[in-house]
């Protein structure tokens, strides 16, 4: 297959001014991510948006919503715009910054949710991820207040009173472990509340990281009502389980925390079914400080996007319409960004990767370019290698290196 470029825009043959020929390679739209945890400003010791992007574009990225949880907190339009422009800087990925739904994350009082709308960083997904917007009132106000411009509130489904002291899911191996469990139900009231708040509102509500099978069923009841709920499953809830904190490694320590085969297998079903809207890798950098200690004191998070697309395709098989659809198409459209998720023809920006389908790569965490090494698939081979990425028609990874 060929791609005809002209101006970094897909068009007809004839009119380009560069071509490229995909050879053997499987072209799909570039990868979108709709969370994704840069770390600047704040710790730019675990991840800057610059080390971020180079990871997102080896895995296929092209554009990545960067989490609000910085230091400080995104929820100024003076603290989005810094990340907006740090990433376009790096120009490797469109870096979209989500806004802060609460002051400081704190959950007290909203954040300045218009004055980031209106910024040059056009925030449209606003999200305390990391917390729970757990005041209902404010749970509310919020959605009421982005459903003016369409935006999105994106909530990290988490009753909190449920997860004092939590150290993992909440089941026969936290039992066995005799660690503090975070039960299921913990994420499913909170988003049981939340679709009715939404329904109430008539605002899009999103759901960050499904984990449970109970979860599932609550968001497609709501679907079937209408009501207008869209929902994230990462990669590492599609593969791994709670079994694996019987490790004591905390690179499984992740919040929400690895469940049982059988919530995996419910969020493997929901994916295809069109209930689970999207992967996004909520890829979580922490420095090892953070991370190679005791299991008690690590902090929740794994890296997550130089795998994504490889644990796509091991769990979905070579589907690329449905890979192209639940990491491109359908988390553009929930982001509302109208230059990514464009089918790969005439007229679409010239975005895409190519990808080699029968490469194989060992996972090694020294070799990620994240600034950070905490993979849960160290040393696990993996199937699918990113081999070119194009942003705007210009090369962001040749031949799998980054080129910036
Ligand atoms: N997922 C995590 O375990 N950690 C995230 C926060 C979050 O996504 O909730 C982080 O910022 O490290
Ligand atoms: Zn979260």
């Amino acid at each position: 297959m060929k791609i005809y470029i002209r101006d970094g825009v897909i068009v007809e043959k004839g009119q380009e001014d560069r071509l490229v020929d995909t050879g053997g390679l499987v072209a799909l739209p570039g990868l979108v991510d709709l969370h994704t945890h840069l770390r600047e400003p704040g710790r730019e010791d675990a991840e800057t948006v610059l080390s971020g992007s180079r990871a997102a574009a080896l895995g296929g990225f092209t554009a990545v919503c960067a989490m609000a949880n910085t230091s400080p907190v995104a929820d100024t339009a003076g603290v989005v715009e810094q990340v907006y422009r740090l990433g376009q800087e790096a120009g490797l990925v469109d870096v979209q910054p989500i806004g802060a739904v609460t002051v400081g994350l704190a959950g007290e009082r909203l954040a300045e949710l218009g004055a980031m709308a209106d910024s040059r960083a056009r925030v449209r997904v606003f999200s305390d991820d990391g917390h729970c917007v757990h005041d209902p009132r404010l749970m509310r106000r919020a959605l009421e207040y982005v459903k003016a411009f369409d935006g999105v509130i994106a909530q990290h489904a988490e009753e909190p009173r449920l997860t004092e002291g939590a150290q993992m899911h909440e089941g026969t191996e936290s039992a066995r472990l005799g660690l503090t469990g975070w039960p299921a139900v913990a994420e499913e009231s909170i988003i049981a509340r939340d679709v009715l708040l939404a329904a109430h509102v008539g605002a899009r509500l999103h759901i960050c990281h499904v984990s449970t099978a109970g979860s599932v069923e609550i968001i497609r009841q709501a679907k079937a009502r209408g009501i207008r709920v869209t929902a994230e499953v990462t990669p590492h809830h599609l593969l791994l389980t709670h079994e694996l904190a019987g490790s004591y490694d905390p690179v499984y320590k992740v919040n929400p925390p690895l469940r049982t085969e059988r919530d995996v297998n419910a969020l493997r079903e929901g994916l295809r079914d069109g209930t689970i809207d999207i992967i996004a890798t909520d890829h979580a950098p922490h420095a090892a400080e953070d991370k190679e200690c005791e299991w008690a004191y690590a902090r929740p998070g794994m890296l997550g996007l130089e795998t994504a697309l490889s644990i796509a395709i091991h769990v979905l098989g070579q589907d690329w319409e449905l890979i192209a659809d639940r990491m491109s198409a359908a988390p553009a459209r929930i982001a509302q960004l109208a230059n990514h998720g464009q089918p790969l023809r005439p007229g679409s920006p010239a975005n895409f990767t190519l990808v080699d389908p029968a490469a194989r790569w060992t996972v090694e965490p020294h070799g990620l370019a994240s600034l950070s090494h905490n993979t849960p698939y160290a040393g696990m081979v993996l199937p699918g290698r990113v081999v070119h990425t194009y942003l705007r028609g210009e090369q962001t990874v040749a031949d799998g290196k980054v080129t910036k």
